[in-house]
This record gives structure tokens, sequence and C-alpha cells, in this order.
């Protein structure tokens, strides 16, 4: 078996913490070098709503936000830090291209889904033209790695640039790009919605989706990235 980032030959034995901490995830995809560059954040010591280290239950960013969407009950949970190995990785994955690359955190996210079972999974979706160009959903690539089920509800009608090539007053001056198909606002109806993205930087992307989500009345909605 081969590292599925770095491609080597994978030849480890369980560490002592994987014998005696059975809870810490094994991962099959990645070798041991590889899998000690990702971060992975813990929500003690986080900011509730986003998940960014802070002291305080919220951080500066989500009181903001929570002015502006006062009555959304805003949760966001991430795996791994959006450190620069991390930000090496999705250079290969989403910008290079290395499709294959989607099987690397297989595992972690199987784990994460284990425990939202009930949610209904929407991932971000990517403009047309941006598939046109990409030739696939990040997302949607990560999620059927892992074999999580999902329903593509949410539509990307407005291009634009990408939100890395912005600074973060034009990442924030993003306009309302998202719909939900017809299919998707009966759906959402009274349910746990869970809406995923690769990566949550300023929050701009998730808010805007979750905000079309919002007003079509789910029971529950909570936000996850890969990365944050
Ligand atoms: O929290 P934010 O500041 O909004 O940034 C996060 C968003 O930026 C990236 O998308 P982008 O618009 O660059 O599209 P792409 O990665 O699919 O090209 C990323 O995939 C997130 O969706």
């Amino acid at each position: 078996m081969r590292c599925n980032y770095c491609s080597q030959r994978i030849t480890r034995n369980l560490t002592i913490k994987e014998i005696f901490l059975p809870q810490k995830i094994v991962s099959e995809q990645l070798c041991s070098q590889c899998v000690k560059e990702f971060i992975l954040l813990e929500r003690k010591g986080s900011c509730y709503g986003c998940q960014r280290w802070s002291n305080n239950t919220y951080c500066n960013d989500c009181i903001r936000w929570q002015q502006l969407y006062p009555k959304y009950d805003f949760h966001h949970e991430a795996l791994f830090s959006y450190n620069p190995a991390m930000q090496e990785w999705f250079e290969e994955y989403k910008f290079k291209g290395n499709y294959g690359l989607r099987y690397s955190f297989r595992e972690f996210l199987q784990t994460y889904f284990k425990q939202k079972k009930n949610f209904l999974v929407i991932p971000m979706p990517i403009s047309t033209e941006r598939m046109k160009s990409r030739g696939f959903n990040q997302v949607e690539g990560l999620l059927d790695a892992a074999n999580i089920c999902y329903q593509p509800y949410l539509v990307r009608f407005a291009d634009s640039l990408s939100q890395v090539q912005k600074t973060r007053k034009e990442r924030m001056a993003l306009k309302q790009p998202f719909k939900l198909t017809l299919e998707g606002q009966k759906a959402v109806l009274n349910k746990d919605i869970l809406l995923v993205d690769d990566i949550y930087t300023t929050g701009r992307t998730i808010f805007h989706a979750a905000q079309v989500i919002l007003e079509n009345d789910p029971s529950k909605l909570y936000t996850f990235s890969i990365a944050r």
C-alpha cells in the first residue's frame, strides 16, 4: 500500500497511542510522515462558532457574523488547521487537479460523519465555468471517496474570481452566488442539514450558502469544512 499523498510505501506498525487510545483515527491512506503534517483541530479552546483558536466562546469574526445573521444559531466544525502543509495539499488536489488525492482523508471524514448520521448532507457547489476548468467538484470528490451520501441541492449560479485570489476585503464583498434547487427547497424543510465545504477562511462563502438554506426552514443547520 502506498501513501495517497507522497506515494511512499506504507510500512507501519501501530503506534503506542493507537494501541492504548483506540479512539485515535488510524489513516490507511497516508503514511505516518504525511499524517504528522496535518494538525487536527479540537473543540476545546476554540471558538464555538467557527472552531478557530480562541480564548472566548465566540471569536471577533463570529461576533460580527452574529450581528449580520442574528437568527442563525451558527455552528461550524472543521477537521484540520489550514496550515502550510494543508495549503500545499489543496494546491495539489484542487488547483493542480490531482483528483486521486480525494482519498487522503477518508478515515477522518468517515469518523466525523458517523456522528452525523441523521443529517442531510449538502456539499458546496462550484459554478459551471469552474467545473469546466477543474473537471470535478472538490467537496463532492472527498465525500465520494469516503462513501458519504449527499444531495447536490445548492447551485452556484455566479462565477467570480476564486476567493483564494482575493484580499480579505474583496472576499467579504462577494455577492450572493447561490440558490437552492426546487427539490432542495422542499427537502430541507424541518430537516437537520449539514452544509459541507472544503475550506473556511472568512466565512463569507459558508454564510451565503447557509442563508439560502435557512430561508427554507430547516430544523437545524450545521456547517463543516475539511480545513479552517
Ligand atoms: O471563507 P471564505 O473566505 O469565503 O473562503 C472559503 C472559500 O474559498 C474557496 O472557494 P473559491 O471561491 O476560491 O472557489 P474554488 O476554490 O472552488 O475555486 C473555498 O473552496 C471556500 O469555498
